[in-house]
């Protein structure tokens, strides 16, 4: 039986691709990430295939997962990448992503950051400010350097996501407002050192229709041609990520054609060369958070399924209230029970899922979080001095980890007393 792609049930135990998640946890201590390296690149490839049409760039947006080995399947592919740091930039240079392929968001982008990004000769920076395009610039004369850049505009779109990702209303923090950014292109064009060379917009992530995309290109067309009336040579638009993931089975998101095809319908007649910046709909539904059940709690009220995976290693569902599917991973039990799963972190937070209904399960048995592969272990933290969840990749018949479990001393060894003390 398949739940995913790349994920399916044989003999009753959970297979990614062609290995027995089993299998790895008799080697790998739980919990573990574990990824498929086909549903990456099948992904990928559906984003090439999908914009084969227009002239885009599919710059994979890093912080979705940063993993060295993601970004190098990436790379070997011939993805650009999106990036919000010098650390970003430092991980994708070191995947071999090649500099000119690399376009540099964030509202904080700092002076150490600028310079690094500017000696390295990147593709963009898209901008989030004037007091950014400013210092860019001052930058970038001192440098003898020309920063292209385009301008992040925000729309003032409701992206009907989750309010703690929504970044395209004029509440949040992100670009520069539409009806003003007129004005900062001409200061753009004025100043030495930039090269005004497109137009960027993101409205958020987890977006599960289109239309909101519709209305923000929708602007961003308009706006575009209305800095071409003014003299700008507009050659680039980068149209942010945001393309949501199925996290629930009933969830039908659209498709990376339907959203390349609209891409094309309102952006098409611009002829400027697209860049797109997916990063769950790249590896959201890759990945999947295996962990062991250490107690099955009788409450007064509820029942417990106590695992060994917590918060700081999945912090989406206690964030966002986001819903994951939770699976066993040796389906031997047809009798079904409710459960809230929860973790060990000492936070009423740490909690994955309420009365839910799973199959009957007992301490010991394994059970795998779905769709971990985006916002899982980039947001996980140490918290309760726990150890990060090492992560593995599947590719076919064999696995490799990716990223080792530390150790305590690792972790522990990064504070010092000072003598004084
Ligand atoms: C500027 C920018 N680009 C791309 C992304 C990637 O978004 P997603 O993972 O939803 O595709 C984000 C995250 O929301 C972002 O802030
Ligand atoms: N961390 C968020 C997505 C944020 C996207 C970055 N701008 C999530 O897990 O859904």
């Amino acid at each position: 039986m398949k739940i995913q792609p790349h994920i399916s049930y044989k003999d009753n135990t959970m297979h990614m691709e062609q290995v027995s998640i089993t299998a790895i946890a008799k080697v790998i201590p739980t919990p573990f990430y574990c990824y498929s390296a086909s549903a990456i690149k099948d992904c990928y490839l559906d984003y090439k295939n999908a914009f084969s049409q227009q002239d885009t760039l599919i710059c994979y947006a890093v912080k979705a997962n940063s993993n060295q080995a993601i970004l190098a399947l990436l790379a070997n592919l011939g993805a650009g990448a999106d990036v919000v740091s010098e650390g970003e930039i430092r991980r994708a240079l070191k995947a071999g992503i090649s500099a000119d392929k690399i376009v540099f968001s964030g509202v904080a982008k700092k002076e150490s950051e600028i310079i690094f990004a500017l000696n390295n000769n990147i593709l963009q920076f898209n901008v989030e400010s004037e007091p950014e395009l400013t210092l860019i610039s001052e930058i970038a004369s001192k440098l003898n350097k020309v920063a292209a850049i385009s301008i992040r505009v925000n729309p003032n779109v409701c992206a009907n996501t989750h309010a703690k990702i929504t970044t395209g209303k004029s509440e949040n923090k992100f670009g520069i407002p539409i009806a003003k950014a007129r004005e900062v292109y001409k200061y753009a064009a004025s100043l030495s050192g930039i090269k005004v060379q497109g137009v960027d917009v993101h409205i958020g992530s987890q977006l599960t229709d289109l239309q909101p995309f519709e209305q923000a290109f929708a602007k961003v067309a308009e706006f575009t041609t209305l800095l071409k009336s003014d003299g700008h040579d507009i050659s680039v638009i980068d149209v942010g990520g945001g393309l949501g993931i199925d996290y629930d089975e009933n969830e039908t998101p659209p498709n990376k054609d339907a959203y390349a095809a609209l891409v094309n319908k309102q952006l098409g007649h611009l002829n400027c060369k697209i860049i797109v910046e997916p990063g769950r709909s790249i590896v959201g539904n890759s990945g999947v958070l295996v962990s062991t059940v250490v107690y099955v709690k009788k409450g007064e009220e509820r029942q417990f399924l106590i695992i060994d995976a917590g918060m700081n290693d999945l912090i989406r569902p206690s964030m966002y209230d986001a819903y994951h599917q939770i699976k066993p991973i040796n389906h031997t039990n047809d009798k079904t029970e409710c459960y809230d799963v929860v973790g060990p972190v000492c936070e009423t937070g740490d909690t994955f899922t309420k009365n839910r209904a799973l199959p009957t399960t007992q301490a010991g048995d394994l059970v795998g979080i779905l769709s971990c592969g985006a916002y899982g272990s980039v947001m996980a933290s140490s918290y309760n001095t726990r150890l990060a969840a090492p992560e593995v990749m599947v590719q076919d018949d064999h696995f490799s980890v990716i990223r080792a479990r530390p150790t305590y001393d690792d972790i522990i060894n990064q504070d010092t007393i000072p003598e004084w003390l």
